[in-house]
């Protein structure tokens, strides 16, 4: 009997912290015309000429502190062993190939073994729980770009997000609890951010996604792919979970890119006015990421910790995000058999 293929993807990472490795991949990642969404041109200038030199060796210094001599990357590492733990757990019958949008293992690689291994089917799995053109778009379009030219095409199907996922809620709160969210002044859900135009282009009703200061606050027919109303979505189940009140908890965004105005609030904004309010401890959920990542352990920890620090505040706990929890494997199984 022919297996079932299934592909893993997630957004990338250097190959190593060296400016050289940060160079490429940044490079790579950012001339994406679904990542720098403007006319080709202008994009070229921008990431060729401004971002990328001037951010890679600035990166190179943050990958560096986050890199194990053993595991490498924390996003590469907790990946592969998501795929090896999803393969046994799904056993024979499948062949799960793990691949990167950007950089190694590269989709084209993952996608030559399912080839080889003659699959009857390959389910896609993006591994971004919300839905943005910039992250699963950007993996489905390539995937399609390269299996549109096999003389046989297998059945496949995609995943498009997963943000109420009820296993994947539940490890949050589980990976909460050992911190005694109580015991926190406040809590944050802080998402992976995105340009406001790229909202804006995704509100294919024209009457929703900015049009109003709570345009996210419930998920309808008209914003049902609308990333950030998605996000609200997720820190609702999650705080729910945790039997959280609303005044308790803020969704915001991180990781800001450029000029352009980013959805808001930003993640920075929000600690500062926190820090000025007197608040002296923070617990920070990053659920737009299923594996810890420079985005994480960096950012929320270092950067956001230091920053709250300078203002008066204590301590910023980050829970850990799926990583390799059992509950998220089974999610996944539910996601390639869904
Ligand atoms: C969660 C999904 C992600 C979306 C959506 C996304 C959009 C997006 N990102 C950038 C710019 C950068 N992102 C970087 C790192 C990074 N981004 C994601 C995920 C999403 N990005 C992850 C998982 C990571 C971490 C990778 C790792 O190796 O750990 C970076 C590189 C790091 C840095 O230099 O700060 C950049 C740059 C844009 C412009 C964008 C949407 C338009
Ligand atoms: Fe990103
Ligand atoms: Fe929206």
């Amino acid at each position: 009997m022919n297996k079932k293929g299934v592909l893993l993807v997630n957004l990338g990472t250097p190959d190593s912290p060296s400016t050289a490795d940060v160079r490429k991949y940044l490079d790579e990642f950012l001339m994406d015309e679904r990542v720098i969404d403007i006319n080709p041109v202008m994009r070229t200038m921008l990431v060729k000429g401004v971002i990328v030199p001037f951010r890679s060796p600035k990166s190179a210094k943050l990958y560096k502190e986050i890199w194990s001599e053993t595991t490498g990357s924390p996003l590469l590492h907790y990946s592969l062993l998501q795929q090896e733990l999803l393969q046994k757990q799904l056993g024979s019958d499948y062949h799960v190939e793990l691949a990167m949008r950007y950089q190694s293992p590269s989709i084209e690689s993952a996608l030559k073994n399912l080839k080889q291994a003659q699959v009857e089917s390959i389910r896609i799995v993006p591994l971004f729980p919300h839905y943005a053109s910039a992250s699963s778009g950007s993996v489905l379009q390539k995937v399609m770009e390269l299996v549109s030219k096999w003389q046989t095409i297998p059945n496949i199907s995609f995943v498009n997000s997963f943000h109420d996922n009820e296993l994947m809620i539940k490890v949050f709160a589980e990976n909460a609890e050992k911190y005694k969210p109580e015991t926190y002044d406040h809590i944050l859900f802080s998402f992976h951010g995105l340009p406001q135009r790229q909202l804006i282009k995704s509100d294919h009703s024209g009457r929703h996604c900015l049009k109003s200061d709570n345009c996210c606050a419930t998920l309808t027919n008209d914003n049902k792919f609308c990333y950030s109303a998605q996000c609200h979505h997720t820190a609702r189940l999650i705080a729910d979970q945790l039997s959280l009140p609303a005044d308790k908890y803020t969704v915001c965004f991180q990781s800001r890119l450029g000029k352009d105005p980013w959805v808001q609030p930003y993640t920075s904004v929000v600690i500062d006015e926190l820090a000025k309010k007197g608040m002296k401890r923070l617990l920070v959920f990053c659920p737009a990421f299923v594996a810890d990542c420079l985005e994480t352990v960096y950012e929320v920890t270092v950067e956001y910790g230091d920053e709250f620090k300078k203002l008066g505040g204590e301590h910023v706990q980050l829970v850990e995000s799926l990583n390799d929890h059992p509950l998220w494997i089974d999610a996944l199984e539910g996601l390639v058999k869904g």
